[in-house]
């Protein structure tokens, strides 16, 4: 296991307390992620250095580690819409792939009731094909049966609300923006146990947007949490009733979105 080069963690933070009136969805528990970089680290380059490093890098390549999530904790409930903002590098996106369980955790941990789909910014979307084959192949992918596919077809379409004729094109053809709207009304059209979407409405314009934070109320009532990773903090604002701030890996602080922008905002114009 890769070592943690941070070194100041002077007290143990709280443990988690979990409010069992509510229903609990996603434990994150003194959760590290540690990111293991190899080749990194190099030395400035002579022929001389270079042959060392080869020879070296046979049986000992260079790592280095990212420490990028650090000691995160807390509960989320069904019903939470949770936005996660912070600086970029400060472990958001990281944080999400985490509950996605796409990353393992160093130490800690991260437990969900139910199953997390993760709608990336990169979310895989075959750019060859058209909207129409991608809806099917995406709505497929989030576990959707053919006969499901069927019966939301016609909504999903609607709801991305691309303009006329593109469904029939290839993704390659899509602005950044058209693209995005396809992958949310794709994600948002199954219920989730646990929605994670990273910075995935962030192209959409503002009728979108508003379409958006109505599909998310509704997200929110039928399944169980949704997180939202956005840097646009008035998004955050209008469709979540909790943040989370991270700074340098750590939460800073977890509670009502106007408390927690208000204060974010505060520190980052010092
Ligand atoms: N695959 C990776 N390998 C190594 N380090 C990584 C990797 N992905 C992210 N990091 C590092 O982890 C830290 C947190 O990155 P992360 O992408 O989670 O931040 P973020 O808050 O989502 O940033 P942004 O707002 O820019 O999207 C950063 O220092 C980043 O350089």
């Amino acid at each position: 296991m890769a070592e943690i080069q941070e070194q100041a963690r002077p007290v143990a933070p709280p443990p988690v307390v979990i409010d069992y009136t509510r229903q609990p969805i996603v434990v994150v528990d003194d959760l590290h992620i540690v990111y293991k970089v190899y080749g990194a680290a190099r030395e400035k380059s002579s022929g001389a250095t270079a042959l060392a490093r080869v020879l070296r890098r046979k049986d000992r390549p260079q790592t280095t580690t990212v420490h990028a999530v650090k000691g995160v904790s807390f509960v989320a409930y069904k019903g939470d819409a949770i936005g996660v903002i912070g600086t970029n590098g400060s472990g958001k996106s990281t944080l999400l792939k985490a509950i996605a369980g796409l990353l393992p955790p160093h130490t800690g941990g991260v437990y969900t009731d139910g199953q997390p789909s993760l709608l990336g910014v990169g979310a895989a979307l075959m750019k060859d094909l058209t909207g129409e084959r991608n809806i099917v192949l995406g709505c497929l992918a989030v576990g959707m049966t053919p006969e499901e596919v069927k019966a939301k077809y016609q909504s999903i379409v609607q709801f991305a609300g691309l303009r006329k004729g593109f469904i029939k094109y290839p993704m390659r053809t899509y602005s950044s923006g058209m693209g995005a709207r396809l992958r949310f009304a794709i994600a948002s059209a199954r219920t989730h146990d646990v929605l994670l979407i990273d910075e995935a409405l962030a192209t959409g314009d503002a009728k979108f947007r508003k379409r958006s934070k109505a599909k998310i109320e509704q997200l929110r009532k039928d399944a169980g949490a949704v997180f939202l990773v956005a840097h646009q903090l008035d998004v955050v604002e209008e469709t979540c009733n909790r943040v989370l701030w991270l700074d340098d890996g750590r939460l800073v602080m977890d509670g009502e979105p106007k408390e927690v922008i208000a204060a974010y905002n505060e520190a980052i114009n010092k």
